[in-house]
């Protein structure tokens, strides 16, 4: 199910006290996809996922989802309409007092389900998020990772569309966030389900998103492809959050050397390259150094991956004659790599850096 927010609005209080912590948010989540929101703290995210499902009535605009109006409805259609949008929460917030099977069953128990057909149904669901075996354990008994799958597990009992993710992994630690986001991925390929999550961690979306969008100050400031917005971005705020993590930003080693725009007889050209898939850097750079006779020196080199596909960002120092480097340069913007010079520098690079 896809879900659309229209002109989504939250002021909090009134007056002099009044916080607009959403201001206008336009975004569409196409279904089957796993749409990410980032954005620091206090930038609006819980918010946003709350009035999704209208735990959170919005001041201001429209939330659709599958084709629905949800700010439209009476609370009667609008709990049944809720049936088809699940969610996961960074607490959890299972029942104590009940087993991993009671957790899981009461969705089923409030949607009117016979003990007959809750039974099987649960014992289903638990085989789906990989915990058969702890069905009669209660909450305490559980790790942090068995607590979000059966968080999830519940969240699926009534077979939604839609599953809102709000901080599910923030209490993981990274090796049980990976298992948890393997889940939520494995879900939306097996049952074809919309998931929309938000985060604060750069890395959950790159494990799992097809899209992004960066919220800041309660507006949406940039959005698309992860692999668009986490290798290119336009935004401060976006730059903010990635960090040196995607190698985006020069490394500060850098600061001290004096690039200039034009090119100096014997220097260095400094040119970054990023490159996706499967372009290697390696053959590109002895390939370089083989026709054009330059040399290459490699000053910084990073690699990550955005949901599997390979992503590297490497700087190099390119000397020689200025013709042969004017012609590497040529060559590098003929491959199908993303070529940005730098700047010109005069003194061995190698001593520099
Ligand atoms: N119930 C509320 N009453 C008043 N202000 C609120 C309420 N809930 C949130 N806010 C304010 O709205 C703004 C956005 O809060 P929100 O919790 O949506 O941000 P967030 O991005 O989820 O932050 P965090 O990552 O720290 O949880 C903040 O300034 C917050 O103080």
């Amino acid at each position: 199910m896809a879900i659309s927010l229209r002109g989504l609005t939250k002021v909090y209080g009134t007056g002099a006290t009044a916080l607009k912590a959403l201001d206008a948010i336009d975004l569409d989540v196409p279904d089957g996809s796993i749409f990410g929101i980032i954005g620091s703290s206090g930038a609006g995210k819980s918010t946003l996922i709350r009035c999704v499902n209208l735990l959170e009535r919005p001041t201001a605009g429209t939330v659709i989802v599958g084709g629905v109006d949800f700010t439209a409805l009476a609370e009667a259609d609008l709990r049944e309409a809720r049936k088809k949008v699940g969610m996961i929460f960074q607490s959890f917030n299972l029942l104590a007092r009940r087993t991993v099977f009671g957790n899981v069953a009461l969705p089923l128990e409030l949607a009117g389900w016979s003990k007959e057909k809750i039974g099987p149904r649960v014992d289903e669901l638990l085989d789906l998020v990989g915990l058969a075996d702890r069905r009669n354990h209660y909450p305490s008994q559980l790790s942090g990772g068995q607590k979000q799958r059966v968080g999830i597990a519940r969240a699926l009992a009534n077979g939604p569309d839609v599953l809102l993710s709000d901080e599910a992994t923030s209490a993981l630690d990274p090796k049980t966030t990976q298992s948890i986001l393997e889940l939520l991925r494995d879900i939306n390929e097996r049952l074809g389900l919309t998931i929309l999550l938000i985060t604060h961690e750069m890395n959950v979306i790159k494990a799992v998103c097809h899209n992004v969008a960066v919220i800041d100050e309660g507006r949406i400031v940039e959005q698309g492809p992860v692999l668009d917005v986490f290798t290119d971005p336009r935004e401060t705020a976006t730059r903010d959050l990635l960090g040196e993590i995607i190698g985006v930003d020069l490394p500060d080693s850098f600061g001290g050397l004096d690039f200039s725009r034009e090119t100096i007889e014997g220097g260095d050209v400094v040119v970054q390259l990023r490159f996706f898939g499967n372009v290697a850097a390696e053959p590109v750079m002895s390939d370089l150094v083989r026709r054009f006779d330059v040399d290459v020196n490699i000053l910084t080199a990073h690699i990550d991956h955005i949901r599997n596909v390979p992503y590297g960002t490497l700087v190099v120092g390119l000397s020689g004659d200025e013709g042969q480097r004017r012609a590497a340069l040529k060559h590098l913007e003929s491959l199908d790599l993303k070529v940005e010079v730098v700047g010109h520098v005069g003194k061995a690079l190698g001593a520099a850096v």
